[in-house]
């Protein structure tokens, strides 16, 4: 059934007219903010200037992560994820985002019920909404392999690299994890005081990351708590990062610092994480929340009567 109504969503997808008024939702997921658009629904094309315009938060919407629902290209999804940050580029994942997709997708009866699947760029995500509220995803398998960022190493446990940041050279030593999407995880002792700004977009321009790297600042308070600050590749330091918050915890639990089930305080709230280690998928738990509606106004296409 599903792979019936996916196979008429793709060809749809073929035939459609690009709308000019385009309905969108303000969501957020611990204040990490996003702008969801259903291009099923509603059919349109955005270049990635026009996602940056949107993306500014004096002269635009404004949001960390622009989230599109679309049909999947693969039988066993039923929907495709696509996310731009607000620099405009194209990247393979948002934690927070999926729980808000999740949310939206249920809301207005996309689907009937969880679980969800969900087709990204280079994983199958699955999406479960608790009688809480709260969402759980299914975030796929932790990667190591520096071809997996990319990094630009040989694999090792940690690295250390040094960084020009604030006038001085910091010698800095991180774990290196893929959840799709680059990450880069410091262990800092003080988190409120880390120089997340500076280091972060530092780090995130190092040639050892060819495609640019999230920075995460994890203080480990105790084996199931820690307090994480993300320096986001393509946004700057969010409220909170999802998938920041796996792969720092997945570092420290491959560490050996932190036990299988961890608590991560983010600037903009908690989000629980379990891991049972290698060979195994990282699950987040958290909520989703929707702040507004409103319609993008699309530039009418030149000759096209659009
Ligand atoms: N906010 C996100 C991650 C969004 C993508 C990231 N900035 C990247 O470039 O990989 C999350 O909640 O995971």
């Amino acid at each position: 059934m599903a792979d019936t109504r996916n196979r008429q969503r793709r060809h749809n997808r073929g035939q459609r007219q690009t709308s000019s008024r385009l309905p969108f939702t303000k969501m957020h997921g611990l204040g990490n903010d996003f702008v969801v658009i259903d291009l099923i629904s509603h059919p349109a094309s955005l270049s990635s200037e026009q996602i940056r315009e949107l993306g500014n938060r004096h002269r635009g919407i404004g949001f960390d992560q622009l989230l599109m629902i679309d049909a999947p290209n693969r039988p066993d999804a039923d929907f495709l994820y696509r996310i731009f940050n607000a620099d405009g580029s194209e990247v393979e994942h948002c934690g927070n985002g999926a729980r808000c997709f999740a949310k939206y997708v249920l809301d207005r009866g996309l689907i009937a019920n969880s679980p969800i699947h969900v087709e990204t760029a280079n994983r199958l995500l699955t999406l479960h909404r608790n009688t809480d509220g709260q969402v759980q995803v299914d975030m796929g398998e932790p990667e190591f392999t520096p071809a997996s960022l990319p990094l630009d190493a040989q694999q090792q446990d940690s690295y250390q690299t040094t960084v020009n940041a604030d006038g001085s050279d910091h010698l800095i030593e991180f774990y290196a994890v893929s959840m799709g999407n680059p990450h880069a995880v410091l262990v800092v002792s003080d988190c409120e005081n880390a120089p997340v700004k500076s280091l972060g977009a530092r780090i995130g321009k190092l040639p050892l990351f060819p495609q640019g790297v999230n920075v995460g600042f994890m203080e480990i308070q105790d084996r199931n708590h820690i307090r994480l600050r993300v320096f986001e590749r393509g946004a700057g330091e969010t409220e909170a990062c999802g998938t920041g918050a796996c792969a720092a915890v997945v570092a420290g639990i491959k560490a050996g610092l932190l036990n299988n089930t961890v608590t991560a305080t983010l600037n903009g709230g908690q989000l629980q994480i379990n891991w049972q280690g290698e060979g195994h998928p990282v699950l987040m738990t958290g909520p989703a929340a929707t702040v507004f509606e409103g319609h993008i106004t699309l530039p009418k296409r030149a000759g096209t009567g659009e």
